[in-house]
């Protein structure tokens, strides 16, 4: 990577404005999911061990710039805390006088959690003055949010401009991991894209047909593109408005030489709920008031083959209404053959990871990404304004 990286850095008794994405699901103010803070452990004890002052800035949910208790990061505190065994001061405000007596108090290796920053209108909007207002609050910034570094906000982008900016590991190892397979692949290299619409997936699936040798598709957007071939889909998921895109990309993998696979079997339900009736199907057998909810077992032993004899795997989006038991099985199987591979297994963040995770085969993946959006615009070949706005080395 051409960015400097905290290790490039003095950090000792500095003030370090370390932006993480402490975006975890809450159920009943409880985490269910702390990977991504477990995640920023390494770049936050590295601060600590070099004698810095460690002030965490994070975003929780959609707030819209107010004050909302739900989306406070106390339970996030509390977890790190724990994780780290030592106290972190938690702010009620993420800028101002309260949080700088605050941390005028700090001693080095101390960690303090600012406030939601999205609580405050100018963040989303990457408001210069908020983004200044941060700045002051630090010697340095560190920017280890990588869910976040899409976003061009005042705490991942527009304090870049006020401070000294750096990538923190877990950004460090991200994108490593990411541009390496993606501009130096070992092949074969099969990327399975699945999720329920075309329209969030186009430009992903435009870049990896230019890089994958196998494009393997499944989930609610496969039946886009068998409507475009003229196949009865019934009630299943379809972007009418992306047929002539669908086509387009069937006919981009034959000029390309690529293997563009859709699922030839497909599991449909007249409801969608657990107890609906279920049956398969081969493609183009779909009637009228059934919906297609996940790839058959043909197609599933075809992928989990392709998967089984790649050197490298890119997963994003499930196969399935995966959510849903007897709907699981094509997201499952897909993650089995992800787990037993001896290709090196990228999950792009989002619903794939929480699916690899319900299978309980996390721990069986190379690298399971913390950025849902962040990696797919990632794989889509953009540059992410989080990382464009470090210094360069
Ligand atoms: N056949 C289907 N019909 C309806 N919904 C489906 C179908 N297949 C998958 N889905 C749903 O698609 C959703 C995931 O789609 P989405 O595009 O948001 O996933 P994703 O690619 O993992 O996104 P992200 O990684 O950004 O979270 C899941 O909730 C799943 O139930
Ligand atoms: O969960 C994510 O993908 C990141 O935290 C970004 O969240 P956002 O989509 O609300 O910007």
């Amino acid at each position: 990577m051409n960015k400097k990286s905290v290790r490039d850095v003095e950090v000792n008794g500095k003030r370090v404005f370390v932006r993480v994405d402490f975006n975890v699901p809450l159920e009943n103010g409880k985490i269910t999911d702390d990977t991504r803070i477990r995640e920023t452990l390494p770049t936050i004890k590295y601060l600590i061990e070099n004698g810095a002052k460690v002030i965490l800035a994070s975003h929780m949910g959609r707030p819209k710039g107010q004050f909302v208790d739900s989306m406070r990061l106390t339970p996030a505190a509390e977890r790190l805390s724990e994780l780290l065994g030592k106290p972190v001061v938690k702010a009620d405000e993420a800028v101002g006088e309260a949080v700088k007596a605050e941390i005028a108090k700090m001693q080095n290796g101390d960690v303090l959690l600012l406030e939601n920053v999205r609580f405050y209108p100018g963040e989303e909007k990457n408001d210069p003055e908020l983004a200044k207002q941060f700045a002051e609050l630090a010697d340095l910034f560190v920017n280890d949010a990588f869910g976040a570094a899409h976003r061009a906000h005042a705490s991942t982008e527009g304090i870049a401009h006020f401070l000294p900016a750096v990538s923190g590991l877990l950004m460090e190892k991200e994108l490593s991991v990411l541009g390496k397979a993606l501009s130096n692949p070992e092949r074969p290299f099969t990327a399975i894209i699945g999720g329920s619409k075309v329209k969030d997936k186009i430009d992903v699936i435009d870049n990896l047909l230019n890089i994958a040798d196998n494009v393997l598709i499944g989930g609610g957007l496969s039946y886009t593109f068998m409507k475009a071939q003229g196949y009865e889909i019934g009630l299943s998921l379809c972007d009418n408005d992306k047929l002539d895109v669908a086509l387009g990309f069937i006919q981009k993998a034959k000029d390309l030489g690529k293997n563009f696979l859709l699922p030839v079997d497909i599991v449909i339900a007249d409801d969608f709920k657990a107890d609906a009736n279920v049956e398969i199907v081969e493609v183009g057998n779909i009637p009228e008031k059934w919906e297609g909810v996940d790839i058959g077992p043909k197609t599933r032993a075809k992928y989990a083959e392709i998967i089984k004899n790649s050197k490298l795997i890119v997963w994003n989006g499930p196969m399935g209404v995966f959510e849903i038991d007897p709907f699981s099985n094509g997201t499952r199987e897909v993650a089995e053959a992800c787990a037993q591979t001896e290709g090196y297994t990228i999950i792009g963040g989002g619903d794939s990871a929480a699916a690899t995770e319900k299978f309980h085969l996390a721990e069986k993946m190379n690298h399971i990404s913390t950025g849902g959006g962040a990696s797919l615009e990632f794989m889509e070949g953009k540059a992410l304004p989080g990382v464009v706005a470090l210094n360069d080395k």
